[in-house]
């Protein structure tokens, strides 16, 4: 009996056949903005490794590569230091351990405001590097010609508006936009303009709910709310802050789990063992055998 073999396109690895399910596509994703009001929200959780991806892609429509990793993995104070080298490992790690979801990769601050020049070198290094299905980047109208640059030279393009973390200096904070009229008119624009630009979908990210209901009502791509409205195409999160691994979360997340408490009570468990020799026992030690 022989076994077959299936080569992933996306991992260069050999699967055994079948392979467990179907890579999702960016169109895919796109049309399921008008496949009716019965069309179930889509799913999408950050990924910042192999084995979180492996655990989380049989549930996720998209897995995103964020940025947020440089505060979540590196301590990092904000976004703003994370590099092309960081979302370039991530990434990679992330789509090795996928096989269902469309892996989306943020692009750092830095690497595509000062021209569509600039930016396609970025992504076109993110989707070599990684095998990743598209990029995000942050931005509203002043970002719609980059992403038609890149979309018209095959890169699908993820926008994110709203609260754009990238730009928290000149915001000022953290704190829910969309407040003021003025900037309800100007996040309502730069959504119309990122999805005219020709975005497949955007991230709107911390905004009064009553403009997130307008914004999704107003644009024909899948807007992923996070701290947006139920009524979004679909949410996301941020993985680490959804299994509870910090004490203080933004007013976004809901928790499903606690688990900074079971890595807490399992390290003090190791420690007390190794400290009274209760561990390793015999179970765990090589002799030879009788
Ligand atoms: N772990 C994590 N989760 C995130 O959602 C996230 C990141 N990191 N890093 C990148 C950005 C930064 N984001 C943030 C960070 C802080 C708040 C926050 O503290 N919100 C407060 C209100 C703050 C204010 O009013 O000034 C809240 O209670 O919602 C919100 C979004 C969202 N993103
Ligand atoms: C919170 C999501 C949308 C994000 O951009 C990130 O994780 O960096
Ligand atoms: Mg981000």
């Amino acid at each position: 009996m022989s076994t077959t073999f299936t080569i992933d396109t996306a991992t260069s690895r050999a699967t055994p056949t079948p392979a467990p399910m179907k890579r999702l596509t960016v169109p895919a994703i796109q049309r399921r903005k008008f496949e009716g009001k019965t069309t179930e929200p889509l799913v999408m959780l950050t990924a910042y490794t192999a084995r979180q991806a492996q655990l989380l892609d049989p549930h996720c429509d998209m897995l995103l590569v964020g940025d947020s990793l440089g505060q979540v993995i590196y301590g990092l104070p904000s976004t703003l230091a994370v590099t092309l080298d960081m979302m370039c490992a991530h990434g990679a790690a992330v789509v090795r351990g996928s096989y269902h979801s469309v892996v989306i990769i943020d692009m750092p601050f830095g690497s595509y405001e000062a021209s569509p020049q600039q930016a396609f070198a970025s992504a076109s290094r993110i989707m070599a590097e990684t095998g990743a299905a598209a990029v995000k980047l942050e931005g509203g109208q002043a970002m719609a010609e980059t992403i038609s640059f890149l979309g018209q030279r095959g890169i699908p393009v993820m926008a994110h508006v709203g609260l754009t973390p990238q730009a928290v200096n000149a915001l000022g904070g953290y704190g829910a936009r969309g407040k003021s009229q003025q900037e309800h008119a100007k996040i309502m624009a730069d959504a119309r303009a990122v999805a005219d630009a020709g975005a497949f979908a955007m991230v709107l990210e911390g905004v009064m709910e009553e403009l997130a209901v307008a914004v999704t009502d107003s644009v024909d791509v899948p807007v992923i709310g996070i701290g947006a409205s139920a009524h979004c195409d679909g949410q996301v999160l941020v993985t680490e802050d959804m299994l509870g691994m910090f004490e203080r979360v933004p007013r976004f997340v809901k928790r499903f789990d606690t688990i900074a408490q079971s890595i807490d009570s399992a390290a003090q468990r190791y420690a007390a063992d190794v400290r009274s020799r209760a561990f390793p026992t015999e179970e765990q030690v090589y002799r030879p055998k009788k």
